[in-house]
């Protein structure tokens, strides 16, 4: 078994957990409320701040245009494509996206954020792919089962989030993993334990920040 195919399997767990959660249902249901969107959608704005910022310092870190590139084109796929997913969510609250941008990061996302860029700051490039990779993996696998399991049609209010999600068809993701098995087949077994740990972290903090939006998580002081 590969490296990455690994990774997916031990991570199952938390990915069916994941899947369970009420926010995810609360998608596939289409009865989250204003404020639990709201909440997502100005803490998952500043989230994405910091994974642009991840990302960039792999490319700082990066030695050859390959890699560069596949960093590149993640990066430009959250500053122009990703924030229609924001907008559906926007539109059901009843809000507009502009106010929801620039504000600061409760717990749950704090921690992940923190966690994305010290590895980012202190690690490898695959350090910083077996960290970052959970994001757009976990939501790839939950958007592919809702499309499986509810097969929404347009009249369902985050419609637009699962097609998103859901139907992804670039091979980033793909491209991604077989970058991580080439790393972790050229490294210690040392790294690849560290770069397993950021990635199952990584997987479980995805399940932190839908719980943080539906709880409407804030500071306790
Ligand atoms: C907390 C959180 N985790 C994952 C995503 C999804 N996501 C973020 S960047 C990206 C594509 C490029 O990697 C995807 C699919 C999110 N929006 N918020």
């Amino acid at each position: 078994m590969s490296f990455s195919e690994q990774l997916k399997q031990d991570a199952q767990e938390i990915l069916e957990v994941t899947y369970q959660h009420p926010f995810v249902q609360g998608i596939a249901r289409g009865d989250l409320c204003a404020e639990q969107l709201i909440h997502y959608v100005k803490q998952d704005h500043a989230y994405l701040n910091a994974m642009i910022q991840a990302r960039g310092m792999a490319i700082a870190k990066s030695d050859n245009r390959e890699d560069m590139e596949m960093f590149h084109k993640s990066i430009a796929y959250v500053l122009y494509d990703e924030g229609r997913a924001h907008e559906n969510l926007c539109r059901v609250a009843g809000v507009d996206y502009a106010d929801l941008q620039g504000f600061p990061l409760t717990p749950s996302a704090h921690h992940y954020v923190s966690h994305m860029l010290a590895a980012a700051a202190t690690g490898t490039v695959a350090d910083i792919i077996a960290a970052t990779l959970p994001c757009p993996w976990v939501y790839d696998e939950i958007g592919r089962r809702l499309v499986r399991e509810i097969n929404p049609d347009p009249s369902h209010p985050f419609y637009d989030w699962i097609m998103i999600y859901g139907n992804d068809t670039s091979g980033a993701i793909d491209r991604y993993f077989a970058r991580l098995d080439q790393l972790a087949a050229e490294t210690s077994e040392a790294a690849r334990e560290r770069m397993r740990d950021l990635f199952l972290t990584s997987c479980k903090m995805e399940y932190n920040f839908f719980d943080m939006a539906y709880r409407l998580e804030e500071w306790p002081v």
